[in-house]
Formats: structure tokens, sequence, C-alpha cells
């Protein structure tokens, strides 16, 4: 199978699932006792839509592996490219009812693999209304899901010439005080906009212009977010829209992956403000 007709098909049936995943998260909002591998306690509805992505995108032909935030090991589902997915990112926000995401990232490569050899990526925003920002072969489209179809709002997304928010995450005093100093400086020319799931928060960067981060801490000098499943894939997508992502030295999608749960720093947004963002933590 050609990977345009793979990546089309993990595309589509991502957005056959995001409505099936929505109308799952009303009882599924309690945390479980369990972990997943980096450490999260797990709600149900973590688990419900891996299991459903697994069912769905492990099935497609052109498929050959499935890997997700919560499950310590790659499946093996045949040939073909490989399919790394966070079933729901920001999943604290599920208490309170605020958005979320879902992100996969098709790479051309066994996972763990490095960002580069990604052919496609996206995600899924549960807003107001279900949207998804879908990049491949060098664009970035924005879709609207409605009744498991997703039909085009708009094409060639890029980020505006001209940023107006900012957003970033981790306990303020646990910043290193070179990007508490690179925050310092921007944050006279932006406006704050943070919600707590990075789907939510990058998508405003997407729409508006402007920088996400959940850096380096003090306390976890590879920040929170993982490489494979979210650093990647939405380091693709901006890239894709004609911003930039880093890990604080370059782009995220040249780190080279050690395992698969591996996190990484992520600094996303207008090349101007990533430019700034690495002159400042160098
Ligand atoms: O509230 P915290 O711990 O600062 O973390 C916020 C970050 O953690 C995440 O929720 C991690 O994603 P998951 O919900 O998929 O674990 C991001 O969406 C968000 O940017
Ligand atoms: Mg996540
Ligand atoms: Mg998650």
């Amino acid at each position: 199978m050609a990977h345009t007709d793979t990546v089309a098909a993990v595309r589509d049936a991502v957005a056959a699932a995001a409505p099936e995943i929505r109308a799952g998260l009303p009882g599924r909002r309690e945390k479980s006792d369990d972990e997943n591998p980096t450490g999260d306690r797990r709600l149900a509805a973590d688990e419900y839509a891996d299991e459903l992505l697994e069912d769905r995108l492990g099935g497609l032909d052109g498929v050959g592996e499935y890997a997700s935030e919560e499950r310590a090991a790659v499946i093996d589902t045949g040939s073909g490219l490989s399919v790394a997915v966070d079933p729901l990112d920001g999943s604290s926000n599920l208490k309170p009812n605020n958005v979320m995401g879902t992100i996969v990232g098709v790479y051309d490569a066994t996972l763990p693999a490095k960002g580069r050899t990604l052919v496609a990526a996206g995600y899924v925003l549960y807003g107001p209304i279900t949207t998804m920002a879908f990049a491949h072969e060098g664009t970035t489209t924005e879709y609207l899901i409605e009744n498991g179809e997703a039909t085009t709002l708009r094409e060639e997304v890029t980020l505006p010439d001209d940023p107006t928010v900012y957003g970033f995450g981790g306990r303020v005093p646990d910043w290193p005080d070179d990007f508490a100093a690179y925050v310092e400086a921007i944050e006279s020319e932006l406006k704050l906009r943070y919600g707590g799931a990075m789907i939510g928060d990058v998508n405003q960067v997407l729409t508006y212009g402007g920088v996400f981060a959940y850096p380096a801490l003090e306390s976890a000098p590879a920040g929170k977010l993982r490489l494979q499943f979210e650093g990647n894939p939405v380091g693709y997508v901006i890239e894709s829209a004609g911003g930039r992502s880093s890990d604080g030295n370059g782009s995220i999608l040249d780190v080279e992956p050690e395992e698969l749960h591996d996190r990484t720093p992520v600094h996303l947004g207008n090349a101007s403000l990533i430019d700034r963002l690495e002159s400042a933590v160098d």
C-alpha cells in the first residue's frame, strides 16, 4: 500500500474515532490505581481511548506498529508505517471539563524513531467543537470533525506573522534561570494563554501565533512531555505550518531517541520566538 494511502487511512480513522472518544468521556473521569509507563495515574478515559485507537489504527493495512503513551511496549500489527499515539492529551483537564486532545504521529521507521522519519502527524482538539490539525507532505490542514467525518476548514495553515500569545508549563520556581529570563523578555510583547493541555495551548499558537513551551525544569531536565507521542508529532505539525520546534538546542525532530517513553523539553511557535529562546537558553 502506498504511504499516502496509509496516511489518509490513519487520518480518517482518527477522525472517525474522535466522536466516539468524546462520547466515552462523561463516565470515565475518575483516576484508576494504575500508572502509565511514565508514571502518570491513568484515567479510565485514557485506557478507553488507547484501546479504541489500537483497534482502529492497528487494524489498518499499511500500519505495522502501534505504540501509545499508555503502553510499555510497541505492538507489532503487520508491516508498514508505525503509528505513535497520545490517546488523550491533557487528561487532567477532564475533571474540570476543559479542553483535551488526541495526538498521532505516523513514522516511516520502527519505534522509537527520530521525528525526521515522520511522514505525517496531527492532533484532534476536543473544544467547543471538534477540530483536527493534520500535517503531511509539508503542509498543515485544519479540519472540522462532525459525525466522524473530516471536512476541510483551512488548507496550508500557517502561523500568523505577528504573534500574540504564549503559554508555558511547569512550576515557575522550577524554571531554569535562563528560561525565566526569556519569559520575562517576551511577556511584555505577548499575552498569556495557558490551559494545561498541550493540544489546547498549541492550537492557540497555531491560530494566533506565539510560543508554547513545556521547558526543561530544575527538577526534571528532560521536562515532562514525551518525544515519540507528543514532542515529535506536534513539532511536525508546527514546522509544517511554517513555525519552529526546539528542544532548546535545535529542532525536536532531530532528537535521537533512546527509549520509547523518553521525555524532551518542548518549545514550539513562530520561528523568531524560538530563535530567541535558543539564544537565551544556550
Ligand atoms: O499540569 P502539568 O503537570 O504541568 O502538565 C501539563 C502538561 O501535561 C500534559 O497534560 C501531558 O499530557 P497527558 O495528559 O497526555 O499526560 C500536557 O498536555 C500538558 O502540557
Ligand atoms: Mg499528552
Ligand atoms: Mg495522554
